[in-house]
């Protein structure tokens, strides 16, 4: 997309804009990665955080000024933020907030081989509903290929994918998956598919690669704002693990679990994870 960067991401419709920073964060992600190597992987996470995340902040002061965003990597994003504690942060004010992530599954971008992070760009609009909504979204998987062989960018048109026979595929985290998971795969006789990256297991739901991803015990609203966007665009379900609505742009971001999945297994999936008893933490 290098005609976007002369002419001007500006003029570029929200869902374009998305997909083409979920890209150039990408480009720079992969080019870290090849040029450092892997001998000093919290250095490499560090930088890859780092490095995207200026990208994309700059992108979005340049090319959508008038919006708010929030970012993993802004040192107060993880406080919640309560009435009469001085003043409100400007997203909770804002009609318009970007929502991102500029490096997802920290860890195995870190890891020689691993092709399971990625790069998440939402937009949440306060008029998208009562409480605000999503309306853009794209997850970049860099070092993974489309069928054009260009880096993997999924934004909020993909096909819904065909249901497949057999045990249904739960994708859960390879390194914190939720403590329920064991007696969920019992109840349902289902199979986990561990992987890293919120976005990356999502976008697994999207593809047909799973029939869904359960995750519960932390996370923020940047782990799933596009993850969700993309997944509702293809007619996935996405909700809290107890069936409630995932909320974006709250004053506290931290988004502990979620369930995404294909909307005929949402049922069966709800009423199994309530059997294990598991209590949704706020
Ligand atoms: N218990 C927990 N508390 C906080 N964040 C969590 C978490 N479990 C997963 N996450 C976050 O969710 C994202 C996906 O995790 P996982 O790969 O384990 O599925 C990661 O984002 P980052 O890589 O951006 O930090 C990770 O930090
Ligand atoms: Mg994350």
């Amino acid at each position: 997309m290098g005609h976007v960067t002369q002419n001007g991401a500006g003029q570029l419709d929200d869902q374009a804009f998305a997909e083409w920073l979920a890209g150039e964060a990408g480009a720079a992600l992969t080019a870290l990665r090849a040029g450092r190597g892997f001998a000093d992987p919290v250095a490499l996470k560090d930088a890859g955080d780092r490095v995207s995340h200026e990208l994309m902040t700059a992108a979005l002061a340049r090319w959508r000024p008038a919006d708010a965003v929030l970012s993993e990597e802004e040192s107060d994003a993880r406080r919640a933020w309560e009435a009469g504690a001085g003043d409100a942060p400007a997203r909770l004010t804002a009609d318009r907030v970007w929502i991102i992530d500029p490096l997802d599954g920290t860890r195995e971008f870190s890891e020689a081989g691993r092709t399971d992070w990625a790069v998440h760009v939402a937009l949440w609009q306060r008029s998208a509903g009562p409480d605000g909504g999503l309306v853009a979204g794209a997850v970049g998987i860099p070092a993974r290929t489309a069928v054009d062989g260009a880096p993997l960018i999924l934004g909020t048109g993909c096909p819904t994918p065909a249901a497949v026979d057999g045990p249904l595929r739960i994708a859960v985290s390879r390194s914190r998956p939720p403590a329920f998971v064991g007696e969920l795969l019992d109840l349902l006789d289902a199979r986990a598919v561990p992987m890293g990256s919120a976005g990356v297991k999502v976008c697994a739901v999207v593809t047909g690669e799973v029939d869904a991803y359960v995750h519960a015990g932390g996370q923020y609203e940047w782990d799933s704002a596009a993850p969700v966007a993309v997944a509702l665009g293809a007619g996935m379900h996405a909700c809290r693990i107890d069936g409630s609505p995932l909320r974006y742009n709250r004053a506290n971001p931290r988004l502990p679990d979620l369930l995404v999945c294909r909307p005929e297994s949402a049922g069966q999936l709800l009423d199994a994870i309530a059997r294990t008893g598991v209590e949704m933490a706020v």
